[in-house]
Formats: structure tokens, sequence, C-alpha cells
């Protein structure tokens, strides 16, 4: 490792060094690692900040690493820095058996040379040390760790790591809370927290309030990095998508739960309409919006061959909503979930609906992340979550997804005051944006699912919108 913007309390600057052919090895296998596909060629340390003090059996190291890839897209003349990730590491002497899964490597040389280095979320003595640390609102090196006074955090709450497969790490304490930790992270307000923390100052119950963060500081940058939310934990909660394959699978009707989704939903865009600014988007916004859309249908059908016989079908919805701002239309647009699917949203056991993981589509810059969109991408993204559903689970139930499609709306429509399916070409464009999207998606991810994005590809290219 070369650059180090900022090294804090770190005891053993020769076991950074040493950790770089680990890592090189361990990193690009990690579900969560965004580069995939491109060699790594090395890392530069952002900062390390040693989390317990020396001497003890066990080295706790809380890193931000910047990964070099020779072959990322420069940005104009300026070459891409890398991604920069956060990572937990244990050093002890030696693994006890039960986070053998954890292993990362043993250390050749350098100060701890034989000692074994593993992915310290894994080890609850390493992860109680990050809920400690935000509970008596530590400051150490450049992390900072803050929390919301009005929620009490309990001493010794017993952690585990959660093992579903995520963009991101989360650790669940004594099922009172859970704490996620972003793994690419970049500088500035991260609507994850963010948006969160908005809709709990206006008193919005859908979505767990924030009780901790962690933010990091470092040397020449104005802005922060956010790097763990902590929340409560919902438990109990299952997740719309298992929920709605269940019923699928028995044969029962989804539509009273999708109303309930449309209400949440609805409840949720109004609390973020009252908290945070709008504006309207007139002709010049509304161009530049449907040429994103067209650009990603360009890129799509290019890695894509199904999807260009129906490019021209596609092209048209968009065209349509271009069509409409020309004639003067305007809408309103907002802050939004901006990646809202059925895996989205948690049931509790008392049978009511909270949003989660405002994050937004990872792939896209910050600032994109956070502008005002028209309400109707969330909704989008819903409608096609239940269509996902009625593809993926036996043979296609077209009927249940338009009841669910339905009830949806209506949900929406009875607290929002204004009902989605009165935007029909708003509508259309963004359904048909996200399809494509999917379809990209799962030629890349899961090929044998790339049916169901198709299906709904079929049907929007014939649906010219009256
Ligand atoms: N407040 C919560 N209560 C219960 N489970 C949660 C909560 N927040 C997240 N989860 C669980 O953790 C999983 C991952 O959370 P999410 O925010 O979607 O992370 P990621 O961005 O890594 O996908 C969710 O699918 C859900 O099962
Ligand atoms: O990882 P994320 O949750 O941010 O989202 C990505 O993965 C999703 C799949 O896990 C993908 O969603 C698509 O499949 C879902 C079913 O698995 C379905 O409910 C969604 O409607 C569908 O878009 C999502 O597109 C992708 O960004």
């Amino acid at each position: 490792m070369s650059e180090a913007v900022t090294r804090a309390a770190v005891t053993h600057p020769g076991l950074i060094a040493s950790l770089d052919p680990l890592l090189r090895e361990w990193l690009p296998r990690q579900r969560w690692f965004a580069g995939k596909g491109r060699p790594v060629t090395g890392f530069s340390l952002v900062a390390a900040t040693e989390l317990l003090p020396p001497g003890g059996t066990l080295s706790l190291l809380h890193l931000l690493v910047r990964t070099h890839q020779p072959d990322v897209p420069t940005q104009g003349a300026v070459p891409h820095p890398g991604d920069c990730y956060q990572l937990l590491i244990g050093v002890r002497e030696a693994l006890p058996p039960r986070l053998a899964p954890a292993l990362i490597g043993h250390l050749e040389d350098g100060p701890l040379a034989g000692s074994t280095v593993y992915e310290a979320l894994h080890d609850p003595r390493a992860t109680a040390v990050l809920l400690e640390a935000i509970r008596t609102r530590a400051r150490i090196g450049p992390l900072r760790f803050e929390g919301d006074a009005r929620q009490t955090i309990r001493e010794g709450l017993v952690p585990r790591l959660v093992t579903s497969e995520q963009s991101n790490s989360s650790v669940v304490y004594g099922d009172t809370f859970i704490l996620k930790l972003l793994r690419r992270i970049v500088p500035g307000v991260n609507p994850d927290l963010e948006l969160p923390l908005a809709l709990a100052r206006e008193g919005c119950p859908r979505v767990p309030a924030p009780a901790g963060w962690l933010l990091a500081d470092l040397d020449g940058l104005d802005d922060s990095y956010v790097l763990a939310v902590l929340q409560p934990y919902l438990r109990g909660a299952a997740d719309g998508w298992e929920l709605a394959l269940r019923e699928l699978a028995k044969g029962e009707d989804f539509t009273a739960q999708a109303r309930a989704l449309g209400r949440a939903t609805a409840e949720v865009h109004t609390a973020l309409a009252r908290a945070l600014p709008t504006v309207t988007l007139g002709q010049a916004r509304i161009r530049l919006l449907v040429d994103g859309m067209a650009r990603r249908l360009e890129a799509a059908a290019q890695a894509v061959p199904a999807l260009r016989p129906y490019a021209p079908g596609l092209r048209s919805a968009f065209d349509a909503l271009a069509a409409l701002a020309t004639e003067g239309r305007t809408w309103i647009a907002q802050r939004i979930h901006g990646d809202l699917h059925l895996g989205q949203c948690l049931r509790s056991p008392s049978g009511s609906w909270s949003l989660i993981d405002f994050e937004g589509e990872p792939s896209k810059p910050l600032a994109e992340r956070r502008m005002p969109q028209p309400t109707v991408r969330d909704i989008a993204g819903m409608l096609r979550s239940f269509d996902y559903a009625a593809h993926s689970a036996g043979p296609p139930a077209p009927e249940w997804a338009a009841g669910c499609r339905a009830a949806y709306c209506s949900g929406y429509a009875e607290v929002a005051g204004r009902d989605p399916r009165t935007e029909p070409v708003l509508l259309r464009a963004y359904e048909t944006d996200k399809a494509v999207y999917e379809v990209l998606y799962e030629a890349r991810h899961r090929p044998d699912w790339l049916p169901v994005p198709m299906a709904a590809i079929r049907r929007l290219s014939a649906d010219a919108t009256p």
C-alpha cells in the first residue's frame, strides 16, 4: 500500500503493508465487491484506525482502502481514482474454529508475522466494539460514532452477522438493532442515512429511525464519509418478495397486502415531500430524463441482442413522454426511495409494512441518487416487482400481477390523493426504463432469470399509450 491520506492510531504501520497481498486475493471474491471482472493491481490506504488498545489477543483494524483497477474508464482526462471500500480486519495469533469461515490468510512478514488475518465482522468480540462505540459516542482517529439521544442502546447486546447475500454487510445486535456497514463508500451525504433521518424528523413510522451512525472525517476533504447506519431491528419481519412468492405458491390472493404497501409507499412519499425540497420538471429537464432513458436502452441493446427487435417500441414510451413535455406538461419531482422493489419492504408480525434501504442504485453517483424525481419512478419499481413475482413462481400468473398492481395503485391513491394510473405516459416510460435495466442486470448476474423482464419488454414495446 502506498498513498496514505490518514493514519490514525495504527501502532504497526508495517502491518498495513503486509496485508496487501492477502487483501488483493480476498477482496475481489467478496459479494459486495463492485469491480468484478477487472484485475486489482493493488491498494492505497485511505485510512487505518486501530479500534482496540494494543497488546491484547485481538488487533482490530478499521480500514478504508482504495482499489487500483487500471482498466476502469477515465473521467474525461482524469484517471478514475478507484473505488473505496470499508473493511474490518481482525488479527489474532490463531483463529478459533468457529471463525474459520472468516479466514483471510496468514501474515508472512512484518511485525506480526505468522498471525492470522480474518474478516472481523464474523467475530462477536469485534462487532461488539462497534456498538459500544456508538453507545458511548466514541471518536477514534478519523472515525466519529454518533447516535440519536432519544433512543437508548443497552450495553452488551449480543451481535451476529447477517449471512444473506447483500450489497453491504449487516450485523444484528440482540434482535434489537441492525447495523449496516456500507462497503463501497463515497464522500458526501448518503441517502441511506439522510432520508431515514428526515423521515424520523417528520414522525413517519414506515421507516426504522436511525439510532446511530458512523462517519469518517478525512484530511483534505470537506465532506464526511457515511460508513454505517444503526436502526431498530424489526424482529420476525418477512420481506415482501418472500411473502409474495409464498402466497403465489399457495394460490392465495395478495391484493390486501399490495394495497397496504401502496398506502405505506404514499405515506413515505408524502413525508419526504414535506421534509425535503421539491422541484417542477419542465420541458428541458424532461428532455434530459428521456435522453438518459434512451441512452440506457441503447447500451442495454448493445449488450443484450435479444432486446434489439423491441427497441423501437420501447423508445416510443420515451418519445411519448418527451412529446407531453413539449406540449407544456410539467411534473413535480421530490426525493424518493430510488430503488423500490418487494425485497425492500418488510412486514412485521403485526402486519405493518416498513421500507428499508434508501441507498438508491449504488452504481449511480451520489449527486444523481439525491436528485428529486417523480414519485412514479418508485411506483414503477413496485409494479415491476409484482410482475417479477408472478413470473418467478411456477407458471406465469398475469392476473395475480394485474390484481396486485391495481390494488397497490389504489392503496397509494387513498393516502396520496392521486392515483398513479392517471399518469400512464410517465408510468410506462419509467416501467420501460426499469425493465430495460432489469434485462441488463439479469443478463449479467442471473441469466436464467432473463425471460422474466423479457416478458415485460414484449408487453411494454407493444403497449402504445393513448
Ligand atoms: N430494520 C430492519 N429490521 C429487520 N431486518 C432488516 C432491517 N433492515 C434490513 N434488514 C434485513 O437486512 C437485509 C439487508 O438490508 P439492506 O438495507 O437491503 O442492505 P443492502 O443494501 O446490503 O442490500 C434486508 O433484506 C432485510 O432482510
Ligand atoms: O441489490 P438490490 O436489492 O439493490 O437490487 C438488485 O437486485 C435485485 C434482485 O435481488 C433486482 O431486482 C429484481 O429482482 C427482484 C426479485 O429478485 C424483483 O423483486 C425486482 O422487482 C427486480 O427488479 C434489482 O433490479 C437489482 O437492482
